[in-house]
């Protein structure tokens, strides 16, 4: 295994430190977590496990850093995020090796993640410079009503490993673009994104203390950031279950909290739809990143009159167009799977899925190349009382469900905790509103297997989270409104 600093061109981009009040620092205790390659087992890199008193020190240098970043015009931050932005795309190569290297996805992958990662950098640059506030006209005459927008203040932040950059740039751009300061903690099996990222933002002028990555004991951490009281935002994306308890930890000091949780989004296609499209779509919606994303399709609802034709279709794709392997090598796009459990999970649920009765169409078993690799699958007839149909999978697993009719569609594809993304196609346009409407989720693609975009409100209702991240809504997360009432006598 070549070392990273044969690998990147940039070598000081592999920074195995923490990143507190515009230092590199070790862990007090001399800790460290090793970074593993998902597609070798082997070990790439490591990072400083910071505790409860690094990340004391990391809040009240966000604290001590916030009156001046807030005091900064709108357009004196977005330079510095177009900086940055222009710093990740002028290193995209290595930040995509990096990614790649510690997470897994194919290069190809990673490198559009980069893309994304960094255009919500450029989205909050611009955003943040059209904080508007309102007069509202008073109830007496002397009296002038005005309403501002200020930042919230100190953010605590805590990220998931399926998208290293993009899930700390669509946090930290909004929060640095309102004025806020912020301190990170990144997966532990995706740290090295999240401190090359710090050392762009250090290369780009983000001044000390406003951005600070702390890798390390997830609960330490977060319970140092959900206790302090100067503290005041909690975002986090990652699983429901340690979602619903940060929210219950940030009831002390009643944080503000952005949740961005778990999904399980149906796929579904009306007899009315373009079934080449659909499967095309279907690609794009389940195989991103291997499965692993929660805005992944979890099943596929088809009408009965084309599940023959959707089955062999989509068959047919996934058998022409997937190839797995090490997300380095060229012709590859599908990795492994970020590690053993992820393997246990995926398999438990085509186990089960047969076990009640599912027809296994394609695959079904980990990939010959063995460690975290597995075969793309398929299976038919899946049913409600299957574990697929309530749990998130999160890898390659595609499960097609029959349905008869509209109504039935829609109670199946409602009939789950989650909320976060849906799909659907068809050619009615009287459908796709009735559809639209009736799907309980914070967003659905019609017609197509891609949403993610850094304009769009991104977030979902029910067991999905709170909040929204990316678009204008983004940023209010880290704003609050206050009311001027002005008498003049
Ligand atoms: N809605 C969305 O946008 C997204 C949702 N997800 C969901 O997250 C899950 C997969 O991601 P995964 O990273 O495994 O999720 P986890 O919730 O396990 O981890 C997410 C982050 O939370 C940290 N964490 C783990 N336990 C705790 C705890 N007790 N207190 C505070 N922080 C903790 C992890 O740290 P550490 O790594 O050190 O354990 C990691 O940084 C799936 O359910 C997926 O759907 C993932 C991405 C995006
Ligand atoms: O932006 C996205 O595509 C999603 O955030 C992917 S995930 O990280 O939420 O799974």
């Amino acid at each position: 295994m070549e070392a990273l600093n044969e690998i990147l061109s940039e070598t000081q981009l592999y920074c195995p430190f923490a990143y507190i009040d515009g230092s590199w620092v070790a862990a007090d205790s001399g800790a460290q977590i090793d970074v593993v390659n998902p597609a070798t087992g082997e070990k790439i890199g490591d990072v400083p496990r910071l505790g409860k008193a690094e990340t004391l020190r990391a809040i009240d240098a966000a604290d001590a850093a916030l009156p001046a970043w807030r005091a900064q015009t709108a357009q004196e931050r977005a330079d510095l995020l177009l900086k940055w932005y222009d710093l990740m795309l002028e290193h995209q190569e290595d930040l995509a090796q990096l990614m790649t290297l510690e997470q897994g996805k194919p290069l190809k992958e990673a490198q559009g993640e980069i893309t994304y990662a960094a255009s919500f950098l450029r989205w909050f640059a611009e955003e943040g410079r059209r904080i508007y506030g309102e007069t509202i006209p008073a109830a007496k005459s002397n009296q002038r009503i005005v309403v501002t927008k200020q930042p919230v203040g100190v953010v605590g932040a805590i990220t998931p490993w399926n998208f290293p950059a993009a899930m700390i740039t669509r946090k930290v751009g909004a929060a640095l673009a309102a004025g806020c300061t912020i301190v990170v903690k990144p997966a532990s099996q995706t740290p090295l994104s999240a401190t090359a990222l710090a050392y762009l933002a250090e290369r780009a002028g983000i001044p000390r203390g406003v951005f600070n990555v702390v890798p390390g004991s997830a609960s330490e951490i977060a319970k140092a950031l959900t206790t302090s009281p100067k503290v005041r935002k909690i975002t986090f994306t990652g699983s429901t279950e340690v979602g619903r308890q940060l929210m219950a930890q940030a009831a002390e000091h009643v944080q503000k909290i952005s949740l961005e949780l778990g999904g399980n989004a149906p796929f579904i296609v009306f007899e009315d739809a373009d079934l080449d499209a659909a499967v095309e779509g279907a690609m794009a919606a389940k195989f991103r990143n291997a499965g692993q994303t929660c805005i992944c399709t979890n099943r596929f609802l088809v009408q009965t009159s084309i599940i023959n034709a959707f089955c062999e279709k989509l068959a047919a794709a996934m058998n022409s167009e997937l190839n797995v392997g090490n997300g380095v090598e060229d012709n590859v796009n599908i990795g492994p799977l970020i590690d053993e459990d992820g393997v246990k999970k995926v398999s438990e649920h085509v186990q089960d899925a047969v076990d009640k009765g599912a027809e296994l169409l394609l695959g079904g078993h980990p990939h010959p190349l063995g460690g975290n690799f597995f075969t793309p699958t398929l299976i038919g007839f899946a049913s409600a009382e299957m574990k697929v149909a309530h749990e998130e999978t999160f890898g390659p697993l595609a499960a097609v469900f029959p349905f008869d009719d509209e109504e039935t569609a829609i109670e199946m594809a409602n009939d789950t905790q989650y909320g976060l993304a849906s799909y659907f196609y068809s050619r009615d346009m009287a459908r796709v509103w009735r559809v639209s409407e009736a799907l309980e989720y914070g967003m659905v693609g019609i017609n197509t297997g891609l949403i993610s975009n850094a304009a769009a409100p991104f977030g979902g209702v029910k067991a999905s989270g709170l909040g929204r991240e990316g678009g204008h809504q983004g940023l209010d997360e880290f704003l609050e409104t206050k009311y001027l009432c002005i008498d003049l006598g």
